[in-house]
């Protein structure tokens, strides 16, 4: 057939549908750089890892919530030079809109409790488990997306928040069987910082983009990070006086540095007594290193490590009061956590806790005859009613149907013959422990 219309020359069929069958050249089947595929065995690895992200937050009696991973490219930009914000996956939509695929979602949070304004009554405790992008150039071949688990509480200013989200960290950790000797929970606060800074008389303004520079202690050298803190404006001595604090291990010796009347070291000796309590003691450590690298962090941060070192940061969170003034509304006190697919997963392979989850199926049935086709539909659909996860199988040899059974873990093959059929039964053979028998049909459960 020859394809003709006023826009287009005529085509040929085989051009307008493009190339067919062997000759042509086969797709790129890979995904997008940077970017996963989840096939079945990796999916459900996935789903048991989010199941147990999940039933943390049900314990935590947090509730779910959810945003589109497309946001409005105005709700990250923000002038602290922060990596996450200089890669941006953004773009402009057909409307000519900013759009960003979000790189994190803690603003989604923060815009949704903004938008629901007084409907929203605090505090809020909500979970989300959502993808976040970056547009890394590939130079690294480091990923694009992740997932993450992110657990966040909107109206307690009190550092009880902050033990509540270490408790989720730790529980989670547990319920894969990880130990505080494979984990620890590096925790300080900003207000560490902001204390050093003003014993140094550096403007207020600064300290944004100095715990955006100093959070990449251990990523660039000490050189780098005085030339950074220098061209900010920051003093030589000052930076020496930084970075002397930040090496700091022991909250007693930053009460010697600092004094016991400031918020920074009250509010860490709080969380560290509130820790005894919950009982998670041995998981938690002060390191003043720990800054985090978001901007909008205010006061405590934590982020979980693996203690042999060789992993990048497992989770990381801490509290955000002033994030809601950045979008031009009331500030309400806030801190909360993301948690990645990805690091975790290392973490587990390293630590042989990866769980076995085949593929599992209650029943196979199969009919012997094709007569019988109907029979073994309204059988399998009779088990299925029932809540049994039934696969349907025709058309095979019997020796098949005993390889797919192995394949895919069924627990039960239920034979459907002639013989027994007139008998109102079917044969019934238990996969595990080989025992076969006659079952009347009504008697199938
Ligand atoms: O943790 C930073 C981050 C953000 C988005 C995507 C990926 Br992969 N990583």
């Amino acid at each position: 057939r020859v394809l003709s219309s006023s826009s287009s020359p005529t085509l040929t069929q085989e051009e307008a549908d493009g190339p067919v069958g062997k000759g042509s050249s086969l797709i790129d089947v890979n995904p997008p750089r940077g970017t996963r595929d989840f096939p079945p065995d990796d999916m459900r690895l996935r789903s048991w890892l989010f199941q147990n992200f999940r039933e943390v937050s049900r314990i935590l009696s947090f509730e779910e919530v959810d945003f589109p991973v497309l946001e409005s490219e105005a709700l990250f930009i923000r002038k602290a030079g922060e990596e996450i914000t200089q890669q941006l996956y953004n773009f402009e939509d057909k409307g000519g809109r900013r759009v960003v695929l979000r790189p994190e979602i803690t603003p989604s949070l923060a815009r949704l409790v903004i938008k629901q304004g007084k409907s929203a009554s605090l505090p809020l405790k909500w979970f989300t488990i959502g993808q976040c992008w970056r547009y890394e150039r590939m130079t690294r071949g480091r990923r694009r997306e992740h997932y993450q688990w992110n657990m966040d509480i909107f109206g307690v200013s009190k550092v009880r928040a902050e033990a509540e989200l270490i408790q989720a960290v730790v529980l989670l950790f547990e319920r894969l069987g990880i130990k505080s000797s494979d984990v620890g929970i590096r925790v300080s606060s900003r207000k560490v910082l902001q204390a050093v800074l003003q014993m140094y008389a550096i403007p207020e303004n600064l300290f944004t983009q100095v715990c955006v520079i100093v959070d990449k202690l251990g990523k660039i050298t000490r050189e780098e990070m005085e030339k950074e803190l220098v061209s900010l404006g920051v003093s030589t001595k000052a930076v020496n006086g930084i970075i002397e604090v930040l090496s700091l291990k022991s909250l007693s010796k930053l009460e010697e540095v600092l004094g016991s009347e400031g918020e920074a070291v009250s509010e860490l000796k709080k969380l560290f007594s509130l820790a005894e309590s919950y009982g998670y003691a041995d998981w938690i450590c002060f390191d003043a290193s720990v800054v985090r690298g978001l901007a909008y962090y205010t006061g405590i941060v934590f982020e979980a490590f693996d203690r042999q070192g060789k992993l990048r940061a497992i989770c990381g969170g801490g509290r955000y009061d002033r994030l809601l003034s950045t979008f031009g509304t009331d500030d309400i006190p806030a801190c909360g956590f993301g948690f990645g697919d990805a690091v975790i997963v290392e973490l587990l392979k390293e630590k042989a806790l990866l769980p076995d989850l085949s593929h599992k199926v209650d029943d196979i049935v199969f009919p012997l005859d094709e007569v019988l086709d109907g029979t073994a539909s309204s059988i399998a659909s009779s088990l299925r009613k029932k809540g049994r996860s039934v696969d349907l199988v025709e058309d095979k040899r019997l020796k098949w149907v005993f390889k797919h059974a192995e394949r895919i873990g069924a627990s039960r093959l239920i034979l459907v013959g002639n013989s027994e059929w007139e008998r109102g039964a079917v044969r019934v053979k238990n996969l595990s422990t080989r025992e076969e028998f006659e079952v009347k049909i009504d008697e199938l459960d």
